[in-house]
């Protein structure tokens, strides 16, 4: 974890003698800070050939490998699955001697009305991959409470062991903070025993520091990740927003000792940007990050590019279309 510009989020870090709403209330975001530092991690070097195809396995292992389509079915979800499972060719993997390694996407993610599908799916295949759930009428939330809930229990019911909730935006641009941390508990609880993913949806927010809020409100109330977007917003995940969101986890880390994940997802569709995502997970969080149980990329097409690079990088071409048919 690098240790630079304590100068990107102001206010009282002594967070033991802070009340939570005074820790929410005094939060200011320098923007300029934050640009200059997006900027800084984006000119970063990018590995030699070698490491950037470890580094690109790495990635495979933290994707949640997400179908959220209105024409979604039964068949291509059981696609998705099978693909979740091999998600690099065996002979590529044997190249490279990594055959053997179990890798595997992190999750897949689909609808609520989908994860009986795709658990049936992986149980058929033998496999115990996680089924992530969006929830909460994704991805705007506009919809009654008691409905959002339903909605969390059902799929919790269905099989899912993660659910990737939305939170209410209207109360966040309305300085409804606390409401908002009402909202999350009662989420947190419906989730049960499943890991909770809070879309902070970053690009209806309006500001870094209501981002800066958001993820402090959505980590108190219980949050086990906090995520940039739906993948539906006009803006989806961007490296500004990400290092406001990896400085508030690591704040929280600072002050109660407890590291919560970050899932960038929305319109990440190349290795190139993937190489991007870790180098920044590993210079704003550190190594400890580096892993599924901490860190998710939330795409429904990155898998593909890898898949091409990697391709590359074994055979020295890049694949025809019918050799990466599920990509
Ligand atoms: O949660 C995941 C996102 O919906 C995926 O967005 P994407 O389709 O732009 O990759």
């Amino acid at each position: 974890m690098t240790s630079s510009s304590k100068s990107i989020v102001s206010f009282l870090s002594s967070c033991s003698w802070l009340s939570d709403r005074e820790w929410i209330s005094k939060v200011r975001v320098n923007t300029q800070a934050v640009l200059r530092r997006a900027q800084h991690i984006q000119g970063q070097k990018i590995p030699n050939k070698q490491w950037q195809t470890a580094w690109l396995l790495k990635a495979v292992t933290c994707i949640d490998l997400t179908t959220l389509s209105g024409d979604d079915t039964p068949s291509n979800v059981h696609r998705l699955c099978l693909k979740a499972i091999q998600p690099i060719r065996y002979d590529q993997l044997e190249k490279m001697d990594m055959h053997n390694k179990g890798i595997t996407t992190a999750a897949v993610c689909v609808y609520p009305s989908r994860v009986a599908d795709a658990v049936k799916s992986l149980k058929a295949a033998n496999s115990n991959l996680p089924v992530a759930s969006v929830a909460t009428g994704f991805p705007a939330g506009q919809v009654p409470l008691e409905t959002r809930l339903q909605e969390v229990r059902m799929a919790v019911a269905d099989g899912a062991t993660e659910i990737d909730i939305v939170i209410n935006r209207t109360l966040a641009l309305t300085g409804q903070w606390e409401a908002m941390y009402d909202e999350i508990c009662q989420f947190r609880e419906a989730c049960g025993a499943a890991h909770m993913k809070t879309i902070l949806a970053v690009g209806e927010l309006g500001t870094f520091t209501n981002v800066y809020k958001a993820s402090i409100v959505a980590m108190m109330a219980g949050s086990d990740f906090i995520k940039t977007s739906t993948g539906k917003e006009a803006v989806n995940a961007t490296y500004p927003v990400a290092i406001v969101m990896a400085r508030a986890i690591r704040e929280y880390f600072l002050c109660t000792g407890h590291k919560v994940g970050f899932k960038p997802a929305g319109g990440i569709r190349t290795a190139q940007e993937s190489l991007v995502w870790l180098t920044l997970i590993k210079e704003e969080l550190g190594n400890e990050w580096l892993c599924p149980h901490l860190f998710r990329l939330g795409a429904s097409s990155l898998l593909a590019d890898i898949e091409r690079q990697i391709y590359h990088y074994v055979t020295g071409q890049y694949a025809a279309f019918h050799e990466l048919p599920m990509a």
